[in-house]
């Protein structure tokens, strides 16, 4: 039996307003905003200014409001509303993929504490229903490897300095126009998010709980023209890849980071905003899932499958943290990438690579593909990052 839900909603932003369009499109759902609470009194909005509220408690104290559906650009702030609603036995449903990435053990545990569902489906990939089908439909089957693109102002931005030579200022700016980045565009363009999601995944995939700083990311800020000739001569894109990736029995590696892939890679047909994941599993062998990863009115489709999931008590039953094999990150394995550095004084590059198959340009200013240990990649950027740049060739 579905049951009436009464929410509370923080935030009208580029997703908040598109929650509030699509559920009063949808007749299906029985659920009705009785709240929003938003942090700027007078900023011109296109709803009357009766539905608005400054202070928290006037969603988290209301024992009407039995939903709270959090939708704010402030991960902190966001961390103690869920965290209030979920001890109040509210049900939560968010798109914040930094604050559950940073705090999911707390989380995990407050729901199992509470018994309230919390569901954040918008959080990975917009659109597309990977985290439902992660917990339900691949739930006996045994999951090899996740592949992704998975942040869509990084593609948008790659497909637009790619296809139409737009300048990467150019191109960052039209995804901000268009409400796909981040209030704070490093988290895209740094690989942040798509690291965030990458934890989420790597949790409902492979039961493997992460901190932030145990997953390493390579954004796509440090990219040039140098990378872009290299790919247009050999008839490649980049694209920003997230993996979840069984490497044995014991390991996964995680990694985001950009990659050089052939145009006969379903990757190279995931342009512009849009986002796309591999699954490969035992029994099923290989899927692709497809869809906007960004976005008002697609990221909220997936705010309002949550709001309807929870009408029926659907809850994660995190099956995979169960039964999770003691799975761990990998810690080391070899990567071909191709490697840029922009220093200054030249420093020796060459010797954190195990083997340089092809070199160009001069000491300083050198590009080379090479073989390096993934512990000697992070090595160089931890060191180096704003003076060099990687695209992975393959993990090999
Ligand atoms: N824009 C997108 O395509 C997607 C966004 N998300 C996530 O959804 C969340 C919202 O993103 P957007 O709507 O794009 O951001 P936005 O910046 O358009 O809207 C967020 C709103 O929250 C307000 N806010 C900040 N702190 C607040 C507080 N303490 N109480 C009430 N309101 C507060 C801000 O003033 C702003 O109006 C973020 O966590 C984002 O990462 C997830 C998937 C896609
Ligand atoms: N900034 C994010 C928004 C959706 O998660 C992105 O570009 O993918």
């Amino acid at each position: 039996m579905s049951k009436k839900l009464t929410i509370g909603l923080f935030g009208y932003g580029v997703v908040g307003t598109g929650l509030y369009d699509v559920l009063h499109k949808s007749k299906t759902v029985d659920a009705t905003i009785k709240k929003i609470v938003v942090k700027h009194k007078d900023k011109p909005r296109n709803i009357s200014s009766e539905h608005f509220h400054y202070d928290k408690n006037e969603i988290l104290q209301d024992e009407e409001i039995n939903l709270v559906v959090e939708l704010i650009d402030d991960a902190d702030a966001a961390f103690e509303i869920v965290k209030t609603a979920l001890e109040k036995g509210k049900a939560v449903v968010s798109a914040n993929k930094k604050m559950i990435a940073e705090h999911f053990e707390e989380l995990y545990e407050l729901q199992k504490k509470h018994q309230v569902p919390f569901l954040y489906e918008a959080a990975v990939c917009g659109s597309i229903p990977i985290i439902r089908n992660l917990e339900e439909y691949y739930n006996n089957d045994f999951l090899q490897s996740i592949q992704g693109i998975v942040n869509g102002s990084t593609n948008y931005i790659l497909t637009k300095t790619f296809q139409d030579n737009l300048s990467y200022e150019e191109a960052l700016k039209e995804a901000q126009e268009k409400g796909y980045a981040e209030s704070n565009p490093i988290l895209d363009t740094g690989g942040f998010d798509a690291r965030s999601k990458l934890q989420i995944l790597l949790t409902h995939s492979f039961g493997i709980t992460t901190k932030p700083e145990e997953v390493f990311n390579v954004g796509i800020q440090n990219l040039g023209d140098l990378e872009i000739k290299y790919a247009k001569e050999k008839n490649l894109q980049i694209k920003l890849l997230a993996y979840a990736q069984k490497r044995n029995e014991e390991e996964v590696i995680a990694l985001v980071i950009p990659k050089f892939v052939k145009s006969t890679d379903t990757f190279s047909t995931v342009s512009d905003v849009f986002n796309g994941v591999k699954v490969q599993t035992a029994f099923a062998d290989k899927q692709f899932f497809y869809g906007r990863g960004a976005g008002s009115l697609p990221t909220a489709s997936a705010v309002l499958s949550d709001i309807s999931a929870i009408a029926y008590d659907y809850r994660y039953e995190y099956k995979k943290i169960a039964n999770s094999e003691n799975l761990k990150l990998a810690q080391d394995f070899p990567l071909k990438v191709l490697f840029r550095h922009k220093a200054k004084d030249s420093q020796n590059f060459e010797n954190y690579f195990e083997e340089i198959e092809e070199f160009y340009g001069n000491r300083e200013d050198a590009y080379f593909v090479g073989s390096i240990r993934f512990q000697q990649l992070k090595d160089v950027f931890t060191k180096h990052q704003d003076e060099v740049s990687f695209v992975l060739i393959d993990i090999l």
